[in-house]
């Protein structure tokens, strides 16, 4: 029997497909030298849906989402959020998009609260509406007791999350969060994944990339496969698994179960001497 989650990620993936597209990368290209790490990446993201990006590891996921948050500046193509282009019209993208970046660069001499505040204002919100924000967020990912505790104090899930709420409090048109589950316990996982689907019903997007298919599958209701900087498939996250978990889909597609080949000596002991 499907979970609730599932029915309600491929109900909103068919409701999504109608609305406009919010957030689309055309042709997205990074070369360092002679290596591409993310080549001719097209992604059309619609209103309202959730999407994820999954890909082994160094296939261009952080180098595509960097590139859409406007933090790395793309060798070619073009992102655009609402029809507003990230890299000629940087500051009216940014107030569009909230972004959770891979490594967290987080101004941490600064409280909880302290870096709230800041990320309101810095995106335009109005201080009383900030103060009103701060405190509803600090609730939504359980840090009321620590807004006023300095950042750099935080446990690693806890600057995620306070990471993230700083990411919303402008209530942007898309968020782009890079790996937002790493480190997260599993209980405040299912409290983030309600916020974010709270955040998707009522109009937002999420892109989001993760090692957990199984998460993916659950969540997202659409999804793209990035290997080797391409995006090898993508659609509804139905549509790409065809019939399969996420997990095995991607498993062939990317033919990663070869990878433990020639590792037989590593389990026996009996012929290493
Ligand atoms: N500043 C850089 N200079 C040179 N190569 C880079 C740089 N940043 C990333 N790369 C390369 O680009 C490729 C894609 O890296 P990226 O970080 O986007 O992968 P990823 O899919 O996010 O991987 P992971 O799952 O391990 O986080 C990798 O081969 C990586 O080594």
């Amino acid at each position: 029997m499907p979970v609730p989650s599932v029915v309600r990620a491929r109900e909103r993936g068919r409701i999504a497909e109608q609305n406009p597209v919010v957030l689309r990368t055309e042709m997205l290209t990074k070369t360092y030298g002679s290596l591409i790490a993310a080549n001719e990446v097209s992604i059309d993201v619609h209103a309202g849906s959730f999407t994820g990006i999954v890909g082994p590891n160094g296939a261009g996921k952080t180098t595509t989402l960097s590139m859409i948050s406007g933090l790395l500046r793309p060798t070619s193509g073009r992102v655009t959020v609402s029809g507003v282009d990230v890299w000629t019209d940087g500051p009216a993208a940014k107030r569009l998009i909230g972004s959770l970046p891979d490594r967290l660069r987080l101004f941490d001499r600064l409280t909880g609260a302290q870096l709230l505040y800041y990320s309101g204002v810095l995106h335009g919100v109005e201080q009383a509406a900030v103060a009103q924000r701060s405190s509803e967020l600090a609730v939504a990912f359980g840090l009321e007791s620590a807004l006023g505790r300095l950042v750099s104090d935080y446990s690693a899930g806890m600057q995620k999350k306070i990471a993230l709420a700083c990411a919303m409090i402008h209530a942007p048109e898309v968020l782009v969060l890079d790996e937002p589950f790493e480190t997260i316990d599993p209980v405040s996982a299912s409290n983030v994944t309600e916020i974010l689907e709270k955040y998707v019903s009522g109009g937002g997007s999420v892109v989001m990339s993760s090692h957990s298919l199984d998460l993916i599958q659950r969540v997202c209701d659409h999804v793209s496969i990035i290997v080797d900087g391409s995006v090898i498939a993508q659609g509804t996250v139905d549509a790409v698994r065809d019939g399969l978990s996420l997990e095995e889909r991607f498993t062939k597609l990317t033919g990663m179960s070869d990878t433990q080949k020639g590792l037989e000596w590593l389990h026996g002991s009996s012929d290493s001497v």
